[in-house]
């Protein structure tokens, strides 16, 4: 994996960030990174997650999900981390096993998914590190209710992960559920390479051993230099630019097989560096597809964003048929792959030229190894973005408000934040 920031140099010192800025910065790289590095032999909460490629046990996670006997399906019952690494995971990889996520509440989806499936055939993990979250537990009953509504022993088909204690915990020892422990120390959005991201990838048959790998040699390069380390030349460089200006950040990786990596991203980023009245605005992009979309806005709208480009420089490719089509017989004879990474270089090279940074982030291959590289880097990159901004990267307190109102509403107990939504003002227009 490398990190490549010369499009923020090229657009330094207006809209980027000049080498003489990173190097005045990296004297700051080599504090947090020390104090990073206080935290992960201290097993600190948060800090404990970039320690999971050694921590975490592969044989343990594939035990765990060996009983379950060639099923057609699995489907992850979680939300936010709980579904989002699983899922970055096996989107990417392609399965004989299909992988589904119910992630949400939306009674449609979750009707027509469970419509659609030999739940005889599926296996089904639920993943909660509280064990507490009202999403997760409202789609386990119904997915249970459904399994035995289908005639199928929904406890044979259905395991566990979470943490030390909670309702799940206790429907585990009720039932004897197996069950995968979630590390206490890691929060969700940085449990991909646990337990919590690697079952759901296991019971597809990928390799979580070279996941791991991946993860290890991202772990292996983190150092007191960003010049030195991909994951912290882009958590730093990030946070630079977040500091002059750029208070958006357009995750846009060259490649369908990444999509949900960048939903992934968005959480990482926002959940762990929206803190104070700071952080950086992960937004959602694809590239070729947002070229047509998007790319207006990044080259035209604003001067608030960060581009990250993300691409794979080995791939499977398709030849592009001779054509005689007029004006079209320059694609004839090359490949799709050809024209991808023809794009790419031409819209960095357009983000330039409109003075835009972007950053530059290549993989090898969007495998196993590739994947736990980018994911392990993305999460050491923003624990730095986290120590030089001095926020507190491993908690979420904004997003208690909302829940506690939910629950008010459904009668869960008395809030006053659900008295606040009874007093919503109103201005209809019909
Ligand atoms: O794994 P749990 O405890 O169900 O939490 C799910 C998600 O909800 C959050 O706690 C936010 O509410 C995320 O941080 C987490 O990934």
């Amino acid at each position: 994996m490398q990190v490549d920031l010369g499009n923020v140099l090229d657009t330094a010192p207006a809209h980027g960030v000049s080498r003489e800025t990173l190097e005045r910065l990296d004297g700051r790289v080599a504090a947090a990174h020390e104090r990073i590095e206080q935290g992960r032999e201290a097993n600190e909460h948060g800090y404990e997650a970039l320690n999971l490629p050694s921590s975490t046990d592969p044989d343990e996670i594939r035990d765990a999900v060996s009983r379950f006997d060639d099923p057609d399906a699995v489907i992850t019952v979680g939300i936010g981390g709980s579904a989002l690494g699983a899922a970055t995971l096996t989107d990417a990889l392609e399965s004989d096993v299909d992988a589904y996520y119910l992630d949400n509440v939306d009674p449609e989806a979750v009707e027509r998914l469970l419509d659609s499936l030999d739940l005889s055939q599926t296996v089904v993990n639920v993943v909660s590190r509280s064990g507490t979250t009202a999403e997760t537990l409202a789609n386990f009953l119904v997915v249970r209710e459904a399994m035995d509504d289908a005639g199928v022993d929904w406890a044979e088909q259905t395991f566990v992960t979470t943490g030390e204690e909670g309702n799940l915990r206790d429907l585990a020892d009720k039932h004897d559920l197996p069950l995968l422990p979630v590390p206490d120390g890691v929060p969700g959005r940085f449990s991909v390479l646990s337990t919590v991201g690697l079952a759901a990838a296991a019971l597809c048959g990928h390799d979580i051993d070279a996941i791991l790998e991946g993860a290890a040699a991202q772990e292996a390069r983190l150092s007191d230099s960003l010049f030195d380390s991909p994951a912290y030349a882009y958590g730093a460089v990030s946070f630079a630019l977040a500091e002059r200006g750029m208070l958006q950040n357009a995750m846009m990786p060259y490649a369908e097989s990444l999509e949900t990596f960048s939903e992934w991203f968005a959480q990482l980023w926002a959940e762990s560096l929206g803190k104070d009245g700071l952080g950086q605005t992960p937004l959602r992009a694809l590239g070729a597809t947002d070229q047509h979309s998007q790319l207006q806005l990044y080259r035209a709208g604003p001067r608030d964003k960060l581009v990250t480009l993300v691409r794979a420089t080995e791939r499977d490719d398709v030849d592009i048929p001779e054509t005689d089509l007029d004006g079209l017989a320059y694609l004839g004879g090359s490949s799709l792959g050809e024209l991808l990474d023809a794009e790419f270089e031409a819209t960095e090279a357009s983000l330039v030229a409109a003075g835009r940074p972007n950053v530059r982030i290549e993989i090898e291959r969007v495998d196993e190894y590739g994947l736990g590289e980018l994911l392990y880097a993305m999460e050491a990159a923003c624990v730095l973005y986290g120590e030089l901004a001095s926020v507190d990267t491993f908690v979420q307190p904004a997003v208690e408000w909302g829940k506690r109102a939910a629950r008010g509403l459904l009668g869960g107990g008395d809030f006053e934040e659900a008295d606040a939504v009874a007093e919503k003002e109103r201005l209809v227009v019909e």
